[in-house]
């Protein structure tokens, strides 16, 4: 075990070394039974015994014409007079006993000592009630552990993976790109393995150790011949567990990491479950689950045979143990060094004794699993790429400058360089430019998501590289094309960015955005659950919640990144009224596909090659006959030809309408004409 992974153990349970000893100590109590019991084995076993001797000896004694010991207690007495009945119906005509009283030595190594059967009895009596005492006792202390210790678990379990999460949604955005999101999920759940090696401290190391030196004390104190027998095995049984955890410990790493490319696999499916659906990829989902998770099943299955072998010979050798101790200690007992109870409370002992070398050495494996595990969350944590904190951002204007801003995701693909823009408080700047022209990172870059290799960029003249993301971004207002819809209520998406806004400006931010249509329609309103990925919601829908959160949490920066993309041009001129009302309020930055969104902006600059293209105003832009000019002339003759489309729409929408309106109106004329004529002819009858 690596030494910074014992480091990150002792952290996780350190806070909480007072209660994880309570729980030890608890536990250790409730062991105790397990070191008593053989003692009360023996006892009750010998007086047993003894009263088989006493029974041969008072056999010999009457046969000698000796006399006979007797008690003072008419229980006693009678008990004597049953059990010799039983034994010897033949010896009714003995004489009977004298009032020799009988007096009760200890049992000794070498023999046993004469019991009376109330002796017998009496002891036996004792060893019955002792030994239930001592169970239950051990038990309720065991319950009583066990809920300490569940509650012990879930503190550390909830720190650890709280901690964990918390610290992996503070890396940077760049990580997030690497692996899929299941499997990141997966490292940071670690429930099971906290709770085991909890348990591992708590309830089994300290009290397995104890009672297993507890357990040899007594058996050397009691026979070192049969204590040396008994042990004889235990450094076959040791090399057999150390084999068994070095071969088990291999490959954990990629062990784990299947069953997180499985989980991933599943997650993956799940999330694009339209596209798979639209693909008619199931079966091939499906196909490509099964190989992820044959290779995973695969391993478990090899470790599982290999844990099981090791456990054969684990098993077979503490059953020779027994029957070594049984065979050795019989031979004693018959050559009167030993007693019968010593006998039955060693094999009793040796059960004992096994018991917590086995789990001592199952526990190593498998905390080593456990801890194979975990280090793998230990190493998120690790990640010390996490976002640094820094002072808060005093914003007062909310100008933003990039000063010679050059970045790069990988080397040899440069995205931005050396570029200078201004955005200015109070006024709408564009940004426009071709498919990868790096306008999208400009803006992750003055979100701080990623941090540019050269350069500044400045709000309010102070340098984003000294100020602290969450300060930043809670001034920034940003609706991306990708952005996300939780599962919950929509008043809870809208509320995201801003928890504390009230259900009036909610409403006002509903109304700008052209949703108000939407939250009467849907059956409780802002309260209506909506699906994961805003499944429920029609794609521009999902925009305008967007736009609207960011609406409501009033930013001093406001970035729309493809944000009307997906609405329609009603709607999309209802978001830019909304968005013109914030102007005089805000820095707005708009990168947009479409000349409808950009062609009232104060300043645009065109991106191109890492840099500003060209830059000036709309009209300037459109008269120089650049890349702008290209760009606009060509997207109004799509927003016409759209535009068009739209209002023949609308136009055959209403005269549908209309035709409607007119059929109904013939259909109520004749039925009104039919009503009429029935009306008349129901007269006539009524008058014939
Ligand atoms: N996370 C990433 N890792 C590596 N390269 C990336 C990453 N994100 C974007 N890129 C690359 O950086 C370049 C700029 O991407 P960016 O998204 O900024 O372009 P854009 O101008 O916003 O494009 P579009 O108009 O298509 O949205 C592209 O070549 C893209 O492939």
């Amino acid at each position: 075990m690596k030494k910074d992974v014992l480091q990150h153990l002792w952290r996780l349970v350190s806070p909480h070394r007072g209660r994880l000893l309570v729980v030890a100590f608890i536990t250790l109590l409730s062991t105790g039974a397990a070191l008593v019991e053989p003692l009360i084995y023996r006892e009750a076993i010998n007086d047993i015994a003894g009263l088989f001797v006493k029974h041969a000896n008072d056999k010999a004694r009457a046969a000698a014409g000796e006399e006979l010991e007797t008690s003072d207690s008419p229980v006693e007495d009678f008990l004597r007079q049953k059990i010799r009945s039983a034994q010897h119906p033949d010896t009714h005509h003995l004489p009977p006993p004298t009032k020799k009283t009988h007096e009760k030595k200890p049992h000794t190594q070498e023999h046993v000592a004469e019991r009376t059967p109330g002796e017998a009895i009496h002891t036996l009596l004792y060893a019955v009630l002792l030994m239930l005492g001592v169970n239950v006792l051990s038990y309720i202390l065991w319950l009583y552990a066990e809920n300490k210790k569940a509650q012990l678990d879930c503190d550390i379990e909830q720190e650890f993976i709280q901690g964990a999460f918390a610290h992996v949604l503070r890396l940077p955005l760049g990580f997030f790109g690497k692996r899929a999101p299941a499997a990141i999920a997966k490292q940071i759940d670690q429930s099971e393995e906290v709770s085991a090696i909890v348990g591992a401290f708590s309830q089994q190391i300290l009290p397995e150790v104890i009672s297993l030196v507890g357990i040899m004390a007594i058996m050397f104190y009691q026979n070192t011949t049969l204590a040396l027998i008994s042990v004889s095995l235990i450094p076959v049984y040791l090399v057999i567990a150390w084999r068994s955890s070095q071969k088990l410990e291999t490959g954990l790493n990629t062990y784990y990491e299947r069953w997180e490319d499985v989980s991933a696999r599943i997650n993956t499916a799940l999330e694009g479950i339209k596209t798979v659906k639209l693909s008619g990829a199931e079966a091939r989902e499906v196909e490509e689950y099964r190989r992820i998770s044959s290779g995973a099943y695969d391993n478990y299955v090899e470790r599982t045979k290999l844990s099981n072998k090791f456990g054969f010979w684990e098993g077979v050798l503490s059953h020779v143990a027994t029957a070594m101790v049984l065979g050795c200690g019989g031979y004693l007992a018959l050559i009167h060094k030993l007693t019968p109870g010593d006998v039955v409370m060693f094999v009793a002992y040796l059960d004992r004794l096994y018991s917590p070398i086995d789990e001592l050495c199952s526990l190593w494996v498998n905390t080593q699993q456990h801890i194979a595990s975990i280090s793998r969350a230990f190493r998120l944590l690790e990640n010390k790429t996490g976002e640094k904190a820094g002072k808060p951002l005093l914003i007062e204007n909310g100008r933003v400058e990039f000063k010679d801003v050059s970045f790069a995701y990988v080397e040899d693909h440069q995205v931005l360089q050396s570029l200078c823009m201004t955005f200015e408080p109070g006024k709408i700047t564009a940004i426009v430019g071709g498919s990868g022209a790096g306008k999208t990172t400009a803006v992750d870059l003055l979100l701080k998501l990623y941090e540019p290799q050269q350069g500044e960029i400045l709000i309010d003249g102070q340098p984003l590289s000294a100020l602290d993301p969450s300060s930043l971004r809670s001034h920034i207002g940003m609706v991306a094309a990708d952005g996300a819809i939780f599962r919950g209520t929509l008043a809870y998406n809208l509320r995201y960015k801003k928890p504390d806004v009230t259900d009036a400006e909610i409403m006002k931010a509903v109304e700008q955005t052209g949703l108000k249509n939407l939250v009467e329609r849907l059956p409780k309103g802002l309260q209506t659950q909506i699906g994961q990925n805003g499944m429920g919601l029609s794609v521009g829908e999902r925009q305008r919640v967007q736009i609207a959160r960011v609406l409501l949490s009033r930013p001093k920066i406001l970035v729309l990144d493809e944000a009307t993309a997906n609405l329609d041009y009603n709607t999309e001129a209802e978001v830019r009224h909304a968005i013109h009302q914030l102007r005089s309020t805000c820095t707005i930055i708009i990168i947009a596909h479409r000349f409808s969104m950009v062609h009232d902006a104060d300043h645009v600059y065109v991106l191109g090659g890492g840099g500003i293209l060209e830059q000036g105003t709309p009209q300037a832009l459109t008269e120089a006959g650049g890349w702008f000019a290209a760009f606009a002339h060509a997207v109004e003759e799509e927003e016409e030809e759209e535009e068009e489309e739209e209002s023949e729409e609308e136009e055959e929408e209403e005269e549908a309408e209309e035709s409607e309106e007119e059929s109904d109106e013939e259909e109520s004329e004749e039925e009104e004409a039919e009503e009429d004529v029935e009306e008349e002819a129901e007269e006539e009858k009524s008058k014939d």
